[in-house]
Formats: C-alpha cells, structure tokens, sequence
C-alpha cells in the first residue's frame, strides 16, 4: 500500500521529463527552421523573373492582376484608341504607356511624353500646342507644339490631373476637333495623334469637385487601365525582386547567385507606398551593399520612416470649409441631376432657399459644366 504513490510521482517524473524533452525538442525545430530559412536561398532568375508575355519584354509579373493587364494591354495596342492609365505612383503606368506604343503600328516612330506636371501652366500651352514667331516676349522662333511632334504617332500625357481647367478646355477642343492652332498663328494644323494619358489622382473626384472637366474625363476614360498597387499583387514580388536583382547585379559587375527566403519575407512583409519603383530602388541598393554570393539583407526604409510613411499614407489631407462645401454641393447637385429648384431639387435637400443657394454656388465658382449628370 505504501508503495503505490511512489511508483506514481515515478510515472510522474517520467512524464514530466517527457515533456520537457518534447519542448526542447520543438524550440530546436523551430531554431533549425529559422536557420534553414536564412540560410537557403532561392534562385533569382525563377520561370517568373522571366516576361510573362513575348509581346510586352519589358513588363514583370505572373499573377492573376497583370494577367488580366496583359489581356487588355493586347486588346489595346493595335488600335489607335485613346487609353487612360490610372495607378499610385510607381505603379508602371509611364512602362505600360511605352508598352502600347512599342505594340502600335506607330512603333516605328518616338512616343512624344508631356509631363502636365512638371512643365509650368504659363509655358504649358506653347508646349502642348506650339507658337509663331513674336507670339509672346521671347518667342524669337516659331516652334511646333508636342502635338505636332507626335503626329503620326503617339502622345503620351503624363500626369493629366494637374492640367489647368483652363488648358483642359483647349486640350478638349484639339481632340474633339484633330486640329491645332500655334500661339499667335492663325492656321488650323491638322494631326493625327493617338493619346495615353495617365494620372495618379481619382479623376472622378476631382470631376466632382470640379477641378477636372467632365467632358475631358469622358474623352479620355475610352480605354481604362488601372493598375494596382504592388502591396495588392504580394504574388510578384519575388519575380520583381529577381529582375532587379540580375539587372543591378549585372550593371555593378556582381556575383549575385540568389535571395534568401528571409529576405524575400521581408520583401513581402513591407507595405510599399512608392510600389514598384520603391522595390527596385530597394533591391538596387540592397544589392550594392551585400557582398557577392546570397542576397541575404533587404535594405528597407528605417522604422521611423516606415511608420511616417504609412501614416502619411492613412492621413486625410486638411481641407478648406470652402472645399468640403463646394464638394457636398456638388455631390448633392450630382444627385438630384443637376436640379436645384423645385421638390426635387437640392435646395430641398439642402435645407436652404433656391436663391441662397445659387449664391453659394457662385460664391464657390460651381458651373454647370461640373455637373455629371444634367436634367434640363
Ligand atoms: N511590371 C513591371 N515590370 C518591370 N518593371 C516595372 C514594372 N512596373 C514598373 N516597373 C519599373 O518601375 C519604375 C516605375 O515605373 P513607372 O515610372 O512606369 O511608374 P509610374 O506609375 O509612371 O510612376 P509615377 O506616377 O510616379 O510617374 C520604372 O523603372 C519601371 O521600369
């Protein structure tokens, strides 16, 4: 009888021991895991680091997004539809531009690129539609605008929502009409133009704030491509990374022989608000700091830079009372098709006179051009 619990805290012990061994065991499994992931690396130049399509070399990606990219880039290229090419900054939208140019029968010739933003607005006109001799102090010489440039070819506007209204009409008029006129000309000069244009911005927001023609947005949105963000295509990243690598390697006369798995799920953990461009500025710098052989460290942003990035990125711009009044007006306006009077209308909505109203409207320099939607 004695004996009996000294057999069990032997059971006891036992299974204690068991235990212990059992959790020394995993610690050491995960420990050899975590080892094998730094130490193994993958090959850079995977099947996917390769293009996925023979027609557009140049572009990287294998995953269900760009898929669906390549199908419309093929639909698209042939003809001389005007394209537009929505996406955050350095999403590719300047490399799928030149895509579809490369793919047009307008290859043979340069596609002509207008930064809207880069070029100031007193100089935009002249840039885009050319001017006479005299025209303005220091016009000493005539000059064809961009559009002449890329007759026969194709124009590539790049970053269209930062073009003044009063541009966007003039631009309208040029692709309603196919017709130029220089600054202090009075010819009309015939071109035969195939337009992208691209933007960063939600060109639908801004028609509804008014800062951007409806009747350009329509004349533009023909052929929409919108490309999305590389933290919604985590799939293409390794293949990314690949490309980069090789290409940086190559370029600075290194042994570069593959990428670790940890590195890659730090490629992958990151959120890339500057998306591709982002990555290959990563992987270039990454490549030049690491020795030869593995890429075994990714040189991302620092901590703090990440989390004021990320929170830049979440943070609403501060807004006048003006602009959140001029944007609801018109967003109710929008809604009531364009009616301001009567039962139907927005001053009914609105909860103030049609007449108090109307003056708002003045006040905020709403037109019915920023209408979507008109009844009347
Ligand atoms: N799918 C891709 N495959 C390979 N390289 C890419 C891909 N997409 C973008 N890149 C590269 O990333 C960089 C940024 O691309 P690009 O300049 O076309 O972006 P963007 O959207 O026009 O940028 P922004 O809005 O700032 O002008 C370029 O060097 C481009 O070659």
């Amino acid at each position: 009888m004695m004996k009996k619990p000294a057999l069990l805290s032997d059971t006891e012990r036992l299974i204690q021991m068991l235990a212990e061994k059992d959790s020394q065991i995993e610690k050491l499994n995960k420990q050899i895991e975590a080892y094998k992931n730094e130490l193994e690396a993958l090959p850079l130049d995977t099947g996917a680091s390769k293009p996925a399509s023979e027609a557009f070399p140049d572009i990287i990606g294998s995953g269900k997004e760009m898929a669906d990219i390549f199908t419309l880039l093929s639909q698209v290229a042939a003809s001389s539809t005007t394209v537009l090419i929505t996406g955050e900054t350095g999403t590719g939208k300047e490399l799928i531009a030149r895509a579809i140019h490369q793919a047009s029968p307008a290859r043979g010739k340069a596609m002509v690129t207008v930064n809207c933003a880069a070029i100031p607005a007193s100089l935009m006109e002249s840039e885009l539609f050319g001017h006479e001799k005299g025209a303005f102090t220091g016009a000493m010489e005539s000059r064809a605008g961009k559009f002449e440039q890329a007759d026969n070819s194709t124009l590539f506007l790049d970053e269209i929502g930062e073009l003044p209204l009063l541009l966007q009409a003039k631009l309208l008029r040029v692709l309603q009409e196919r017709v130029v006129e220089r600054i202090g000309g009075n010819k009309s000069i015939k071109v035969n133009v195939r337009i992208i244009a691209a933007t960063n911005r939600e060109l639908q927001r801004e028609v509804m704030n008014g800062t951007f023609r409806n009747d350009l947005y329509y004349r533009l949105n023909v052929f929409p491509i919108a490309l999305p963000p590389l933290r919604h295509r985590r799939e293409d990243i390794a293949a990314l990374a690949g490309f980069f690598a090789t290409k940086q390697a190559k370029a600075a006369g290194k042994n570069i022989t593959g990428i670790s798995r940890k590195a890659l799920q730090d490629l992958r953990n990151y959120t890339w608000p500057g998306n591709i461009r982002e990555l290959q500025h990563v992987i270039e710098r990454s490549v030049l700091l690491n020795g030869d052989g593995v890429l075994r460290t990714i040189y991302l942003p620092d901590a703090p830079d990440r989390k004021y990035l990320e929170e830049a990125a979440q943070e609403e711009p501060i807004r006048t009372l003006d602009e959140i009044d001029r944007e609801y007006i018109l967003k109710v306006v929008n809604h009531c098709k364009g009616r301001i009077s009567g039962p139907h209308g927005a001053a009914v909505l609105l909860g103030m006179p049609s007449t108090t109203l109307i003056s708002k409207m003045q006040r905020l320099g709403i037109k019915k051009e920023h209408f979507i939607e008109r009844d009347f």
